[in-house]
């Protein structure tokens, strides 16, 4: 089995948002490594940053994204910093991966102040800056269609990953 398209970008991307949509219109199911390894552990990512660290969640998370990739063949929504971990990088480049690109100011309105993403705890803007400027190249790398969503809703986002996946799928 394997995902009909994996989502990738940064936090406020709007990767689980946009999975929904698009598992919507094409009568399929989600998946988000997120939930994956809160189901796991019991614990949030929230609690498994602070009282774990973040080495152990991304350990966890590596672990949740190899095995959806076995088992999912729906719509498949990692964390933002899924992309970083070596291992996960190659079992990507097997798949359909669409980096959802967003600016840092979108992506720091979207993900507003009272933020529950331990990594942006303090300076939102200033900490999204520097991931961004990280990790965009990773996503690019990784991407095989790319969709900027300043300037789009998440819905606009879902009907756009549709095409290009029925574009693919077109002999
Ligand atoms: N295209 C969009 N336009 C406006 N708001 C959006 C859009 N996509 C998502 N959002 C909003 O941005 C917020 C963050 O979206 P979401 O949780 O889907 O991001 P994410 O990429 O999954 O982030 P994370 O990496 O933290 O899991 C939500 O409030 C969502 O409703
Ligand atoms: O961008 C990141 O590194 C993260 C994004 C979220 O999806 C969670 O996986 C966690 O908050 C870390
Ligand atoms: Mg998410």
């Amino acid at each position: 089995m394997t995902p009909v398209v994996v989502l990738v970008g940064a936090p406020g991307a709007g990767k689980t948002t946009v999975a929904h949509r698009l598992a919507d219109r094409l009568g399929t199911s989600v998946r988000d490594t997120d939930v994956d390894v809160e189901r796991s552990t019991g614990s949030s990512v929230q609690d498994l940053f602070v009282e774990h660290g973040e080495a152990h969640f991304r350990d966890l998370e590596a672990a949740a994204v190899a095995t959806a990739l076995r088992e999912h063949d729906g719509v498949l929504a990692l964390g933002g910093g899924a992309v970083l971990h070596p291992g996960t990088q190659r079992l990507l480049r097997e798949q359909q991966v669409v980096f959802l690109d967003v600016s840092l100011s979108a992506a720091a309105q979207r993900v507003g102040l009272g933020t529950n993403r331990p990594l942006l705890l303090g300076n939102v803007r200033a900490t999204m800056k520097a991931l961004l400027d990280a990790r965009r190249p990773v996503y690019e790398d990784l991407a095989t269609h790319t969709v900027v969503t300043d300037d789009l809703t998440a819905d606009d986002v879902a009907a756009r990953i549709h095409q290009l996946i029925q574009e693919n799928a077109t002999p």
